[in-house]
């Protein structure tokens, strides 16, 4: 079941630490703009807080900004200026060596591609991120994890041995091991089938509306599909980099309407995407 919807953003009396992300006038431009060659805004002062306990879509037509968001609030990419915070930490002012740990610490990521070792088992797969932290496996947190993702049962197994459906399911699983602030994913059911993309929504689903004793989890999660987004609390828009709408307690037929508003409006204005858009519009 969803929770209320809640729309935090531009909240001034709002507790900072009562969010997971908080972005603050976050702007990314690519390219240095020099004689050589032209920039890129793909962020542009964007105000964005992402609650505890909550699960956001990100979506906007294509080179909207939403995987240069989702790169910049999980401390994958710097910001050119704004700031964005983690888990109540300012991670524009980390050094890579800090921003480094405390990525691992407070944050999970899942890609569209599955990304597991071959030739590692599925427990393998889960305990990489404390390896890679330098930590010795905890086998416990490893078999909860594939619990929570209803793998309990595949530990040894081999993504070769697992469905893509599975495989997803443990690319979560090894996101979730560390029990991070914040689980960030990139068009997650991207490569799965309908139904195994929806079982994988409501994993996440489940996560969020059943917080642990470590307390509330939060996900962050861009998507093209109306029916994926629908499964969030809120959809934020963007279009041309900046935040453009937001829509609380969606539903697939209002996200989808939504786009389409987004989608004409970029065709009548905004030049720079013409030709890329011409077939959309
Ligand atoms: N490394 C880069 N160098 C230069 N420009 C970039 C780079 N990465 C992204 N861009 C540009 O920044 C803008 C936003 O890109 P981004 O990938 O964040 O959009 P998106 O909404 O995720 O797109 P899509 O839905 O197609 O994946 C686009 O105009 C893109 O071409």
């Amino acid at each position: 079941m969803r929770k209320a919807a809640r729309d935090p953003a531009h909240d001034p009396a709002r507790d900072p630490a009562q969010d997971a992300v908080r972005l603050e006038a976050l702007t990314r431009i690519y390219g240095t703009g020099g004689s050589a060659g032209s920039t890129v805004t793909a962020l542009r002062a964007v105000d964005l807080a992402f609650p505890r306990g909550s699960f956001t879509a990100v979506m906007g037509p294509s080179g909207s900004g939403k995987s240069t968001l989702l790169q910049c609030a999980a401390g994958l990419d710097r910001p050119t200026s704004g700031r964005a915070h983690i888990d109540g930490t300012d991670i524009t002012e980390l050094s890579e060596t800090r921003l480094t740990e405390l990525r691992r610490r407070s944050t999970g990521f899942v890609f569209q591609a599955f990304n597991l070792l071959p030739s590692l088992t599925a427990a393998q797969n889960v305990a990489l991120p404390m390896r890679l932290a330098g930590r010795r496996p905890d086998r416990g947190a490893v078999r909860e994890a594939l619990a929570q993702v209803g793998l309990a049962g595949h530990a040894g197994r081999r993504p070769g041995e697992l469905s893509g459906g599975q495989q997803q399911r443990v690319a979560v699983a090894r996101a979730l091991v560390t029990r991070p602030a914040v689980l960030f994913a990139d068009e997650p059911t991207g490569a799965l089938d309908l139904s195994t993309g929806r079982e994988l929504l409501r994993i996440l689903r489940e996560l969020v509306d059943s917080p642990d004793d470590d307390g509330l989890a939060t996900v962050v999660m861009v998507t093209h599909d109306p029916n994926v987004a629908a499964y969030a609390d809120r959809v934020v828009f963007l279009a041309d980099g900046a935040l453009a709408s937001e829509l609380p307690s969606p539903t697939p037929e209002a996200v989808a309407a939504r786009m389409t508003e987004l989608t004409a409006l970029r065709c009548r204005t905004a030049p720079r995407h013409r030709e890329e858009a011409a077939p959309a519009c």
